[in-house]
């Protein structure tokens, strides 16, 4: 198996409506976030590509234009904006156009943390 990723930012504002009345996760703030996509599989003996990257570019950039310089919580699906839940929310919007899709890594390099989603149980 082998693994190729792109990368990318997004600058975007959001507040965590769980945080209690007057913590400053509670009002609205911003974030500089960097995003690694993975996709993993074979590449094709004819082109030595596992997925074309400008293919890759394509569907991130859709993604990237509905986060960049948004406002989070006014993302349908993303009510709770959380990395653990952006990251999620990248993952089924590029599911269904990348094959392989692997891993999308969120993070918020300021902060040194992030979030890793790798597919799977929503549970
Ligand atoms: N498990 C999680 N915990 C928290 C998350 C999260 O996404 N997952 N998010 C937050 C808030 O977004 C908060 O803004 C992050 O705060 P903090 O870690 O304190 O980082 P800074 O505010 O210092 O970031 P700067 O960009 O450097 O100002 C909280 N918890
Ligand atoms: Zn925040």
């Amino acid at each position: 198996m082998t693994r190729i990723y792109k990368e990318f930012t997004f600058e975007a504002a959001h507040y965590l409506p769980s945080a209690p009345p007057g913590h400053r996760n509670a009002r609205v703030h911003g974030h500089s976030f960097h995003v690694r996509v993975s996709i993993d599989g074979e590449p094709d003996p004819e082109t030595g590509l596992i997925y074309h990257f400008d293919d890759l570019s394509a569907a991130i950039a859709d993604v990237r234009e509905m986060l960049d310089h948004q406002m989070l919580n006014d993302v349908p699906g993303l009510q709770a904006p959380t990395l653990e839940m952006i990251s999620r929310w990248i993952w089924e919007q590029l599911a269904p156009r990348v094959p392989g899709l692997a891993e999308v890594a969120l993070s918020r390099p300021s902060c040194q943390e992030g979030c890793i989603y790798t597919g799977g149980s929503s549970q």
